[in-house]
């Protein structure tokens, strides 16, 4: 549920549809992510508490605000605060790279997420988009970011299907400073 007062330092961001929900679920490890799963479209924010050891070997959780693709014009209510952007963009979908690069463009140029880190997330990455990966690099002007940009991105390959790039950006995401309580 998401509840107004929780502290939440992680923003998952992104054009509608580009994977956004199914990431996050199975980074929750929740049962059920397959070919065969199909999530509805979010509506508004939902928050995904997600579990990790930390160097220590204690139990952590992360908690993770996915604001709809729909909700773009109000992802900014969002940024106060916030420590780490997760944008996922659809490697599948080239039709949609061009807007989510301006969408991602706008980001990296607000203040209030100066100091935040971005990570890139190229979703789908299934076999049969693969191929797609370096025309959606072109697309978005990664080279250039990274080149430019003090904040350049983090790039990340990811498939909640087939489990890839899972374990890096749950490690990216224990980086974060500022921790929800332990739990037991
Ligand atoms: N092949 C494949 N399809 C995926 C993958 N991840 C998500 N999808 C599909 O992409 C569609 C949209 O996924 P969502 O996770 O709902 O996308 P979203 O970013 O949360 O979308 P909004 O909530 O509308 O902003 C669904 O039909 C998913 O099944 C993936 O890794 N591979
Ligand atoms: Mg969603």
């Amino acid at each position: 549920m998401d509840d107004p007062e929780k502290k939440i330092t992680v923003l998952c961001l992104g054009p509608k549809g580009s994977g956004k929900t199914t990431l996050l679920k199975k980074l929750q490890e929740a049962e059920g992510i397959d070919y065969t799963y199909s999530p509805v479209p979010t509506i508004g924010t939902n928050i995904y508490d997600v579990h990790y050891l930390n160097k220590a070997g204690k139990k952590q959780v992360l908690s993770i605000r996915e604001v709809g693709g729909e909700m773009a014009p109000l992802w900014s209510n969002y940024f106060e605060g916030v420590e780490k952007i997760i944008y996922v963009v659809d490697t599948s979908n080239l039709c949609q790279i061009s807007a989510a690069a301006v969408m991602l463009y706008t980001l990296l140029a607000e203040p209030q997420l100066k100091k935040a880190k971005f990570i890139l997330v190229l979703s789908k990455m299934d076999a049969a988009y693969r191929q797609m990966r370096n025309e959606a690099l072109l697309m978005l002007q990664y080279a250039r970011l990274s080149n430019e940009l003090q904040n350049k991105p983090t790039l990340l390959e990811v498939s909640p299907l087939t489990g890839e790039g899972l374990d890096t950006l749950r490690t990216l995401l224990a980086e974060t400073k500022r921790f929800a309580p332990a739990v037991q």
